[in-house]
């Protein structure tokens, strides 16, 4: 193997970069689980069980927890600690390359914060997730949550499931302490998405090409798209005026924005599918 590669490997596995902050607050972890509001049908997948301080807790509530670990010390010994629980399937896998279920799931992970982005990514697109709770930056759950986003994916996150921040958990209730502070982020799924869930990625298009300059007025932002007729009747239905900046509009306005598109606007004047922006 090349020195570079065998350097970037060695990294890959040191516990910083594989964000190992291990819970050790009971108060927490009881919170945690609290807040996931569990049932006992329910199969909870949790992303990094580290030495097991949620996991144990959640297989008391629940009939099954997935666990999934990348690092093989803490598969070690986890699997002795389990060895006599039946309802704890422990994998030793990356989470980013590990199978989803086609059947109703929750998460509870307290999660490594370098892969924030490509966890909530691969969750929030799956059509299976009913809800989640994470222990997050508290930084990334405040972006996430703020009152009005200008990040195109948060927003279609938002269009699906409700986001909230709740508690904050400082450094130190973690071994070793994490240089920023945690939150923990609940996750649900609504009753009813704002959109059809199979227009998804055409609903993208529209939030990426409107939030491109987030402070310009809504009749600027969307030119290009709607006629002047159609754009005054949308005025109306989102009840806001034409100098409003973009970045404004809540998830119930953008909704409106895009049925308004999808059923007046000819096909070709729609935005084109542009690539992921990271949260
Ligand atoms: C913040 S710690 C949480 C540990 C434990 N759940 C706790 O609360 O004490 C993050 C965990 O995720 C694991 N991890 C990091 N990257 C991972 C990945 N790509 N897939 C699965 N687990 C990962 C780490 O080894 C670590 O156990």
């Amino acid at each position: 193997m090349p020195k570079k590669q065998k350097k970037l490997q060695k990294k890959s596995h040191t516990p910083r970069f594989l964000g190992q902050h291990l819970l050790h607050n009971k108060f927490w972890i009881q919170t945690i689980i609290r807040r996931a509001n569990l049932t006992r049908n329910e199969h909870v997948i949790e992303i990094g069980p580290g030495l097991g301080a949620l996991t144990l807790p959640l297989a008391k509530q629940v009939t099954k927890v997935t666990a999934v670990e990348l690092d093989h010390k803490f598969i070690e010994k986890l699997s002795k600690k389990i060895c006599n629980i039946p309802n704890i399937n422990l994998i030793h896998k990356d989470f980013l390359q590990f199978m989803l279920p086609r059947y109703p799931f929750t998460v509870v992970s307290s999660i490594p914060y370098g892969i924030t982005t490509p966890i909530l990514r691969k969750l929030l697109q799956h059509p299976s997730l009913t809800k989640a709770v994470f222990v997050l930056e508290k930084g990334a759950g405040k972006r996430i949550t703020a009152k009005n986003t200008t990040n195109p994916e948060i927003l279609c996150w938002r269009m699906q499931f409700q986001l909230s921040l709740k508690e904050t958990i400082h450094a130190h209730h973690f071994s070793p302490p994490p240089s920023v502070e945690s939150a923990i982020l609940i996750v649900k799924r609504r009753k009813e998405s704002l959109i059809p869930i199979h227009q998804a990625r055409i609903f993208f298009a529209l939030a990426s090409y409107g939030l491109a300059s987030p402070n310009l007025p809504i009749h600027l932002a969307f030119r290009g798209i709607f006629t002047s007729r159609q754009f005054t009747h949308l005025l109306r239905s989102i009840h806001t005026t034409r100098d409003q900046a973009i970045r404004t509009l809540n998830e119930y306005q953008w909704a409106i924005i895009f049925q308004t598109m999808i059923q007046y606007v000819d096909a070709h004047r729609w935005p084109k599918l542009k690539r992921h922006k990271k949260v």
